[in-house]
């Protein structure tokens, strides 16, 4: 486990961050700017903190006041970037095995041939990176920092780079990885369906310092003064999936505020997952609508109203207690007479969930 509470002064930006992480995925997660990258660095030990401590499982990776400062190569840390940085004379399988280079001695324990198996890249071994495409480097740059065997994996924006359909095959490996072969990860990313599908506790990071830390629900689904980024503003809710309607292609999921049927798959029935709801894809009512095309409607109950300019984010608390949020004009919510306490009814369009939005995690 990781235990970080440093200071890096730069002069025009002051970075003040303390967190920790458990098993699983740690997410740090903020606007462009806000120390995300510094932070993991620090970590990693390409810069040293001007205060502060970092421990990871107990030993000190840097203390400033005991003049502590392991450097990078011993620290047992696998990173992953945006770009893998693979070497362009080696070949995949040499360029994984440069990894292993890293490994200590006796704790090879993550094996080769299970690596390449999870990342399915069996087929790429003989092939030099310029003769890959993106998803399939960052497949071997994965590959590569899992063969270190390290005690901690970190990711800064390894998705970043990718069309939609290649993060779609990513993301599942890396929940493989986190969950078959255990080790911990630091994740970094302004990408809140990442986020959200990926993490199990997510720090928040603004302007040099952290905002707020807690599970995506917590995180997302909080006060609206949790996030600055309010037009952009998503919430993540806990669902189980019920049944599929194959004539359709759309499948129920189960929440106690409602059903909501969301466009396409969402794995076994019976599974708990996550999805993101954008709070510009919710519509306010009073009262339950009659026939409409909308096929989900959650009630719940305002929490707080948040006015911005014209808008406001209108933060409700669903039947069953999490938290939805929602972008109206000022307008509506005072024609609708909406304040805190009101009854109210949630009105998504099917078409805004889909498999992007879903946790196949668990
Ligand atoms: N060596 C440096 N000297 C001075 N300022 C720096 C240095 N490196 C980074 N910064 C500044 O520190 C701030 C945080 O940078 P950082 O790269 O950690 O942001 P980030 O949250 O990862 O952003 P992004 O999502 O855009 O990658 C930025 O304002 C950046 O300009």
């Amino acid at each position: 486990m990781i235990e970080v509470d440093v200071g890096l002064d730069l002069g025009t930006f002051k970075l003040d961050v303390a967190f920790g992480n458990g098993q699983g995925i740690t997410a740090l997660f903020g606007p462009s700017g806000c120390g995300k990258s510094l932070t993991l660095g620090l970590i990693a030990g390409l810069s040293r903190p001007t205060r502060g401590y970092i421990n990871l499982d107990g030993q000190p990776l840097v203390d400033v006041e005991k003049g502590v400062f392991l450097p990078p190569y011993k620290r047992r840390i696998g990173l992953v970037f945006q770009d893998s940085y693979l070497f362009p004379h080696l070949s995949v399988r040499h360029n994984l095995l440069y990894g292993r280079w890293f490994a200590p001695p006796g704790r090879k324990e993550i094996e080769f041939d299970a690596v390449i198996a999870t990342l399915g890249i069996d087929k790429l071994l003989g092939r030099r990176p310029a003769r890959l495409s993106g998803g399939e480097r960052q497949r071997v740059g994965i590959g590569r920092a899992l063969l270190s065997c390290p005690r901690l994996l970190l990711f800064d924006e390894p998705l970043a780079a990718l069309d939609m359909s290649r993060k779609l095959e990513i993301m599942p490996l890396i929940e493989r990885i986190r969950d078959d072969f255990k080790v911990p990860i630091v994740y970094v990313s302004h990408a809140i369906e990442e986020v959200v599908r990926l993490a199990d506790r997510v720090v928040v990071l603004q302007a040099g310092k952290v905002k707020v830390i807690g599970s995506p629900n917590e995180v997302f689904g909080a006060d609206v003064s949790a996030l600055d980024d309010r037009f952009d503003r998503s919430s993540a809710l806990s669902v189980i999936v019920g049944d599929a309607d194959a004539v359709y292609g759309l499948t129920n999921l189960i929440h106690p505020a409602g059903t909501i049927w969301m466009v396409g798959p969402a794995g076994a029935r019976g599974r708990s997952i996550r999805i993101v709801i954008k709070a510009t894809d919710v519509i306010l009512a009073t009262a339950p609508p009659p026939e409409t095309s909308i096929r989900n409607v959650l009630a719940g109950a305002v929490k707080s109203i948040y006015a911005v300019g014209p808008l406001a984010i209108v933060d409700i608390t669903l039947d069953g207690a999490e938290h939805l949020a929602a972008v109206a004009t000022r307008q509506a919510v005072d024609e609708l007479r909406l304040q805190p306490g009101s009854r109210v009814f949630a009105l998504i369009k099917a078409t805004a969930i889909d498999e992007r939005m879903v946790d196949g995690s668990s």
